[in-house]
């Protein structure tokens, strides 16, 4: 299908869903260089924020080497056209959280929750439309909502206020004919003026394939990272998504070539581990799994001599959601004990 004349908003996520494998770790120095070639590349957004989204840092979740705040203040200092938004889950970011943002520089806040969980979000979308920022409304886990589910769900976020509702792969799940057919239900069920989104996660080998698929069905903003970096197997690429797009004819109103440089010199050399489908990010995808329980599951694997693919079938198995990452370890353990193996963890 030709998309001549489509315009297309790209949103870079290498700073917020790419804090999951960094272990939130990326520093301000790192973080302000990549928002530069990001300006500089023609995105219009980019997230940036702990992984888990504003208030994210947390035992639960791992700290983040700097704050929320601290980190999009450097990066609304250092650029000059492209706007910043901030993920933020109901129950783990605050409005207080939401404020300090606001104060901070953010332009924009997905306002993030369980494809089953719109009504979590009526308050945090409510501030943010007061506020007056670009107010999205974020739908993670949508392979676990069917066509019809997930546009009543997505009808809630636009009566609250949301201006742009997505469907998010968080697991990496689904296949093309998946994301048509939510996309297309939404597109149905909404007002015509309530933009679509689509976020896709790379652990079926799909993130781009799917971004397409979700355009062609109605949606306009396209989430991708740089190098892919995200959880999971990653995001699909931003610079192969706009190499993708242009070829098709859709305008992204972006430089292809600046964005590949920083895929290929800002971000592929700061990667603590290669950022590709290998057996366990291909796991997350074909049972379901929210990409970023990958790291819980393999430190849980490690310390209590469990195979890691089998924590995530398990996971999978039983329908576990974000916010559970406490469970895994006690996964792991119940697993261990009913296989008689033998405990790894060693006290210190
Ligand atoms: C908190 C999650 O990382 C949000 C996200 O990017 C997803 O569900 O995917
Ligand atoms: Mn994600």
């Amino acid at each position: 299908m030709s998309l001549e004349n489509r315009k297309i908003t790209l949103h870079e996520m290498s700073l917020r869903d790419g804090m999951h494998p960094m272990r939130h770790q990326i520093s301000k120095d790192q973080m302000v260089a990549i928002a530069k070639a990001a300006d500089q590349g023609g995105l219009p957004w980019i997230e940036v924020t702990h992984g888990d989204g504003l208030g994210g840092g947390s035992v639960t979740y791992g700290f983040g080497a700097e704050t929320d705040a601290s980190y999009i203040a450097a990066v609304r200092d250092a650029v000059s056209q492209i706007r910043i938004s901030a993920l933020l889950i109901p129950g783990i970011g605050t409005l207080d959280n939401l404020k300090e943002a606001i104060e901070a520089g953010i332009s924009g806040v997905r306002v993030a929750t369980h494809c089953t969980g719109a009504d979590t979000s009526e308050q945090h979308i409510g501030a943010a439309r007061e506020a007056g920022l670009d107010t999205v409304g974020f739908l993670m886990m949508s392979h676990r909502a069917d066509p019809e589910t997930l546009a009543a769900e997505a009808l809630k976020m636009e009566s609250y206020g949301a201006g742009c509702v997505y469907c998010t792969d968080s697991a990496g799940y689904m296949l093309p004919a998946d994301v048509t057919a939510r996309i297309g239900a939404l597109r149905q069920a909404l007002r015509p003026e309530t933009e679509l989104g689509f976020h896709g996660h790379n652990n079926m080998g799909m993130g781009i394939a799917n971004s397409v698929a979700a355009v062609e069905a109605g949606a306009n903003r396209i989430d991708g990272a740089f190098a892919g970096l995200g959880a999971g197997a990653g995001n699909a690429a931003t610079e192969v998504l706009a190499a993708v797009f242009e070829r098709m004819g859709a305008d992204t109103g972006t430089d292809l070539f600046t964005l590949m440089d920083a895929a290929e010199e800002l971000v592929l050399p700061m990667m603590q581990r290669p950022i590709r489908v290998d057996r366990s990010s291909l796991i997350l995808g074909y049972a379901g799994v929210y990409s970023s329980f990958l790291l819980f599951a393999e430190r849980a694997a490690q310390r209590y001599g469990v195979p890691a693919r089998d924590i995530l079938l398990e996971l999978g198995r039983r329908g576990m959601v974000g916010g559970q990452e406490d469970m895994i370890e006690d996964l792991a353990l119940t697993m261990a004990a009913a296989s008689g193996a033998t405990h790894k963890e060693k006290i210190a």
